[in-house]
């Protein structure tokens, strides 16, 4: 089968209500490929403007969600809300929420399968810092990561793995496209083993770390990269070119 492209922009805690507004005329004048599928994640507060906003082909997800439908859980937003606001996507498990939440591989493993049981689609991130690739054990760290998810979940048709090697979120240092293929395929490999070659086969995997409008395009033509989790370039023009890098 052919995986669709998947284009993700994180916008994470940025912006306003202004360029939130204006992010939408940007975004609904992009060409949007049949290929592809494109989701933007705003932050909580703007995500319903943006959503009534965007045109249909592209949807929106939260950054985050909890993993109890309602209660004493202040400040908290639970996956059954995001369904009721016609959301679609949930972004799970993302770095900045594992090292300045603290959350563990196995509140992501269970946040995962509450979010897919209420009927969301997640995205689910992982990725080994700079210190782990070091000492060469990205392999271990990945596949410790998507354990805490398979342990959780049966059915992988909802859920698209982000792999974002930490070290280059947000720094500039994009990972090669030689670099992402190799754990991208070690992944697939690892979903072969361990769930399914159904699985293997139909989960999108995507790279994050600095995608841009300039290395979207080598990145997107290796065979196991099916789209990109884009956080800076997202809220950009340049995310324009990266919808189109695999057409
Ligand atoms: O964390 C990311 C997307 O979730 C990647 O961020 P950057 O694209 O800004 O490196």
């Amino acid at each position: 089968m052919v995986r669709n492209f998947f284009i993700g922009g994180n916008w994470k805690m940025n912006g306003s209500l202004a360029e939130a507004k204006k992010l939408v005329e940007m975004l609904n004048g992009f060409e949007v490929p049949a290929n592809t599928e494109v989701v933007v994640a705003p932050p909580a507060l703007y995500i319903d403007r943006v959503h009534q906003g965007l045109k249909k082909e592209i949807k929106v997800a939260a950054q985050n969600a909890y993993l109890k439908a309602s209660g004493a859980y202040t400040g908290e937003i639970s996956p059954q809300m995001l369904k009721d606001m016609g959301l679609e996507w949930v972004v799970l498990g993302h770095s900045e929420r594992r090292e300045y939440f603290h959350e563990s591989d196995e509140l992501v493993g269970k946040k995962t399968a509450f979010a897919l049981e209420a009927g969301l689609s997640v995205i689910a991130c992982i990725g080994e810092k700079l210190e782990e690739r070091e000492a060469n054990i990205t392999n271990d760290v990945v596949a410790r990561q998507m354990k805490a998810i398979a342990a959780e979940i049966k059915d992988w048709t909802n859920v698209v793995v982000a792999y974002e090697p930490v070290w280059a979120i947000g720094t500039g240092k994009v990972a090669s496209p030689e670099q992402a293929q190799d754990v991208h395929q070690f992944l697939r490999e690892w979903l072969a083993e361990n769930v399914s070659a159904k699985a293997a086969e139909e989960t999108r995997i995507l790279y994050g770390g600095s995608v841009n409008g300039g290395n979207c395009k080598t990145l997107g033509a290796k065979p196991d990269i099916d789209g990109f989790l884009v956080g800076g370039a997202s809220l950009k023009p340049e995310f324009g070119e990266i919808i189109l890098s695999r057409q």
